[in-house]
Formats: C-alpha cells, sequence, structure tokens
C-alpha cells in the first residue's frame, strides 16, 4: 500500500492507485492501469482537498487522507471536475463532513447536484477566482470541455503547483508517484489526449492561453504520474498536439471506400475525377487500410468526406462503421459529407451512413449515388457529375 506523500511542504498526494485495471470506464484500454490522483493542502488556516477518488476506492483514499489528518478538519473540497471517477469518494466524504465547503464551476454544481441528489455547500467560481488558505492561496482557471463543460484547475502561486485535472494525465500506474520515477509513459500520455481530449483542441488552445505565462514548477493531474521533470513539457505538448494542421491552397476532400467486389471502387474512380475537375484535392483512402489515426488526421485537414460503400447484409459493413465511430473522436464543425455506393438488391448502406454523418452535423448538400452491381456508363456519368457537385459544395 502507498503512503500518502508529501509532494511539496504541506501539500500531500491522497489518491488511489488502480494498476490491476484493463479497461477505464469500459472504453479505453489501459495497458498499465490508472491513478485516481487526489491531494490535499493544508494552509496555515484552511485546508482544502482537491479532488477525490472513485467511488469503489473511497476507503482506501479515506483511509490515507486520515494519516496525515482527520476528515473532519478538512474545511474546502475543490472539485476541478464532476466526473465520478474523481468525485465518486464525495458522497462518503460528505458523511464524515457535512459542512465542507465545495468549490467548483457553475456546470460544475449543476453536475454535482445531479449525480448526488444532496444539499451541498457549493461555492461556484469564476475564471481567476482565489481562496486564501492563510500562507497558501488556490486560484481556479476554468477550462470548459477538458474534457466536460464543467472543468478547471487549480493553481498554487506560493508553490507554483498547478492541479490540472484531466488535462496533462495519463492513464499510467507505475511504481513511483513522479514522472521522473516511472518508465517511459508518453504512449499513455499520447493516447489520452487522442481518446479523450482532442475532440476540443480549440478548448485546449483557449486553457493553454490562461496558464502558459504562470510559473510552475509542478503539474498534478488527475490521472497518471505527477509531473516534476520538464513540467512544461507536456503544457508544451498539449499546445503543439492541439494545433489544427496547416489549410491546403485547394479544398481537401476525403474520398473513403469499402468495396469487396470492387464496383464501388469502379464508382469512386470518376467520383474522384469529378472532385477533381471540380477544383478539389482529394485524397482516396480504402477503408481496409486505414488506421485509427490516419482516419483522425485525414479528418482534420478535410472539408469534405465522401464515402463510398458496398451494401452488405442490409447495412453498411463493419469497417464502415468503425470510421464512422471516429468521427466524433476529432473536432467536428461544418464538414459536407457525401455517399454512394453499389448495392445488388435493398442498398441500405447509403442511407444509414448518411443518417450518421447527418447526426453528427455534416451536411449533405448533394443526394447520395448508387447503383445495382456493375455500374454501366451512364452511372458512371453520374459519379462523376455527383464529384463535381460535391466540390462546387465545397467552394462555396
Ligand atoms: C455477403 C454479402 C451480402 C450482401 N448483402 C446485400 C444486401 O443485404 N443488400 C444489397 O442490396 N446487396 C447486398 N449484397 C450485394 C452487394 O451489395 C453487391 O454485390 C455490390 O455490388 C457490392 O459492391 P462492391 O462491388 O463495391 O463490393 C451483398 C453482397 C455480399 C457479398
Amino acid at each position: 500500500m502507498f503512503d500518502p506523500t508529501e509532494i511539496r511542504s504541506d501539500v500531500h498526494w491522497v489518491g488511489v492507485r488502480h494498476p490491476d485495471l484493463e479497461i477505464f470506464d469500459e472504453l479505453f484500454p489501459t495497458r498499465n492501469g490508472t491513478t485516481y490522483n487526489s491531494y490535499l493542502v493544508r494552509g496555515s488556516e484552511k485546508t482544502a482537498l482537491i479532488d477525490t477518488v472513485k467511488e469503489a476506492f473511497a476507503d482506501e483514499f479515506l483511509e490515507r487522507l486520515s494519516q496525515i489528518m482527520p476528515l473532519e478538519e478538512v474545511d474546502i473540497l475543490v472539485v476541478n471536475h464532476a466526473e465520478p471517477d474523481h468525485s465518486g469518494a464525495l458522497g462518503r466524504v460528505l458523511e464524515i463532513n457535512p459542512d465542507i465547503e465545495i468549490y467548483c464551476t457553475r456546470a460544475g454544481q449543476n453536475f454535482l447536484g445531479q449525480l448526488y441528489e444532496q444539499n451541498l455547500n457549493i461555492q461556484a467560481v469564476k475564471d481567476g477566482e482565489e481562496i486564501s488558505l492563510g500562507d497558501k492561496t488556490l486560484r481556479f482557471y476554468l477550462a470548459p470541455n477538458l474534457h466536460w463543460p464543467d472543468t478547471m484547475f487549480t493553481y498554487l502561486p506560493e508553490q507554483e503547483i498547478l492541479f490540472s485535472c484531466d488535462a496533462f494525465g495519463a492513464h499510467y500506474c507505475g511504481d513511483g508517484l513522479f514522472n521522473d520515477q516511472v518508465e517511459d509513459f508518453s504512449y499513455e500520455f499520447r493516447f489520452y489526449f487522442d481518446t479523450i481530449m482532442r475532440p476540443f483542441k480549440s478548448y485546449i488552445r483557449d486553457a493553454v492561453a490562461k496558464i502558459e505565462d504562470l510559473p510552475i514548477t509542478l503539474v498534478c493531474p488527475s490521472h497518471g504520474p505527477l509531473l516534476r521533470r520538464d513540467p512544461r513539457k507536456s503544457i508544451e505538448a498539449y499546445r503543439e498536439m492541439a494545433a489544427l494542421p496547416d489549410a491546403g491552397d485547394r479544398p481537401r476532400v476525403l474520398l473513403l471506400i469499402l468495396s469487396p467486389h470492387g464496383n464501388t471502387r469502379r464508382m469512386a474512380t470518376e467520383v474522384r475525377e469529378g472532385l477533381q475537375e471540380g477544383g478539389a484535392e482529394v485524397v482516396e483512402i480504402d477503408i481496409v487500410d486505414l488506421t485509427d489515426e490516419m482516419v483522425r488526421d485525414e479528418l482534420e485537414r478535410t472539408q469534405a468526406l465522401v464515402v463510398g460503400t458496398a451494401t452488405i447484409n442490409h447495412d453498411a459493413p463493419p469497417p464502415v462503421w468503425r470510421v464512422l465511430s471516429l468521427l466524433s473522436s476529432v473536432t467536428p464543425g461544418g464538414k459536407i459529407g457525401a455517399v454512394f455506393g453499389s448495392f445488388g438488391w435493398s442498398g441500405e448502406a447509403i442511407k444509414l451512413v448518411e443518417e450518421r454523418l447527418r447526426g453528427l452535423k455534416y451536411s449533405l448538400p448533394v443526394e447520395g449515388v448508387s447503383f445495382r452491381f456493375k455500374p454501366g456508363q451512364e452511372d458512371l456519368d453520374a459519379c462523376r457529375e455527383f464529384g463535381r457537385q460535391v466540390a462546387r459544395e465545397v467552394q462555396k
């Protein structure tokens, strides 16, 4: 069992470790488990707890905290983010200390009310607001959508510590607490960004801008190692990863194809030529060759997504849905979608993929084209015209 650790004078890590975890939240595989980090900051007049842990670990958390001081004597609970992996032990905290003052954002206040249905003694904070613990100060920076609307950072200026919530975190449970005590976890750091943070790039840029000039010598995220060595490196990495790719000279269209028997691929040749005639730069990729990373990178660069798919068993085939499931993992925003494909007798895939794109707020100004089995010359001409129309829409 890990002891509570004094990470700076009168600042303690009181979180829990979950090294055996294999899938976080039933969503994301974890190769090295995770940690739920909670921190206790003791000022000369008041003491604050920053976040709690997942409910299942409440006993261990309370036991660790009690090694430093009785929970009854903690004055303040800062909730940087109401997600249950950080607020889950709140109910247990309130059983022991019902008067604890909770500080969070306005959105956090709403979420906590809905999650815990108790009378909570909450103060909603504004961006830049400070509270004094005596010889220490806590300053709050709102960081909406990193990765929930309620997220904020808490900064301790006297000790140059940033409690950054999920930002700069990683699902990684190493042998030590700090980044200079564990093995390389850059894969987990990047994976966390890609799966949790990447859809919110503009918000990340805003949040990084707020803290960029602060003196920070320790970053304390809510998951994974505490960043003591090169703390600014993680902030810089977020700044770089959240930058949008340069727009090219011509509008870019991503053309993705799944065609077991080759008919949709034949249609795609005409669609591509129509797009190019219309002035678009086309990136054409077979869906079977796509990695998740390629999908995300290309989606961020493109103004339009054109999907060519066969109908298989009254549906679009699973590899197409895999790609479509990744669309929400990048920043959405005003993209055009279009769909075409070959079918045999019922042809449902086109409409189903169109519905999925509409559901993700793509606009579909050009009606999809589909033909039975092998497209004839007229069909191919229609495909070329379809490509030209999409190119025109992209340039509007
Ligand atoms: C396993 C399998 C299941 C199929 N199921 C359907 C179907 O439910 N409805 C339909 O319209 N066509 C169905 N088809 C026919 C294909 O959509 C048709 O052969 C089409 O031309 C394939 O396009 P592709 O040449 O681009 O692969 C099926 C084909 C296969 C191989």
